[in-house]
């Protein structure tokens, strides 16, 4: 590991590996455009683990990685110690990953309860008690069962967003950005969601550009920058981290 971990001497990564997902010297990219450049992260069972860090530093391109939808070019991404780079993106979400993307993350001209039977098309079965536990769970969509997904609000997509990748029961959410364009009080009851999405036992690794809300409600985080994990540790302590505040937060 590259990493210049200034912020905790204690975070030894073990041979023997229990990380539900773990990128190990992962270079990945674009064409012939390299964007990841030896990344080393991993995310543990319950955990909400926030990637932070500048524009083009490479963290959406950490989930899309993750979700198959890049192969990495070298280095390994597992999944519960098995090896899933390169895998497609619809074998994956099997596997038990899902993935919330920043945009284009409902079908607008869907209705919310046609939006969450889509996200449980590669499900075998049971899926009408899931539908019924999440509609538990988000009131404001049982509400709107009928409605089409345009007519929702940019928190209340971000919601059907999350309960969408729900139905495939996955024990990881990847999110990208949950509160991109979003007023900062919708973008706090997005992290609440995200919260209560965690509380579920889903483990989340998300990317947010407002580091300190989403380190606020994370376990722990990496800042990446050109697309290598410069530090990483406890939320607090990056949060508390004068050399992180000044480089990434704008301290
Ligand atoms: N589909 C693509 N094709 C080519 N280059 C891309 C593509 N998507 C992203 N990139 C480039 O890869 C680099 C990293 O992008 P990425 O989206 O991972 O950054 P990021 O850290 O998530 O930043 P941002 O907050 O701006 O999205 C950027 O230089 C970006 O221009």
């Amino acid at each position: 590991m590259t990493t210049n971990n200034t912020t905790t001497q204690t975070d030894p990564t073990p041979a023997e590996t229990d990380h539900i997902v773990e990128l190990s010297g992962v270079d990945s990219g674009y064409g012939d455009v390299q964007v990841l450049d030896d990344c080393t992260l991993h995310l543990d069972a319950g955990e909400i683990v926030c990637l932070i860090g500048p524009n083009g530093a490479g963290k959406s391109t950490v989930l899309k990685t993750v979700f198959g939808m890049l192969t990495p070019w070298d280095g390994t991404v597992s999944y519960h110690g098995r090896d899933i780079g390169g895998m497609a993106p619809e074998n994956i979400v099997r596997e038990g990953i899902g993935f919330v993307p920043q945009t284009d993350n409902v079908f607008g001209s869907l209705t919310i309860d046609e939006n969450l039977r889509m996200g449980g098309v590669a499900r075998d079965g049971g899926l009408e008690p899931v539908m019924d536990d999440l509609y538990d769970r988000f009131p404001l969509l049982d509400e709107k069962r009928g409605a089409k997904a345009r007519t929702l609000s940019g928190g209340q997509r971000q919601v059907l967003a999350f309960a969408r990748a729900l139905v495939m029961e996955p024990d990881v959410l990847l999110i990208d950005e949950p509160s991109a364009g979003l007023a900062p009080n919708t973008a706090q009851d997005v992290f609440g969601h995200v919260e209560a999405v965690n509380e579920l036992d889903t483990a989340i690794l998300m990317v947010e550009q407002n580091a300190v809300e989403g380190l606020g409600i994370a376990d722990r985080g990496y800042v990446l920058d050109q697309g290598t994990v410069r530090f990483d540790g406890e939320a607090d302590t990056l949060l508390d981290s004068d050399e992180v505040s000044k480089l990434y937060l704008g301290g």
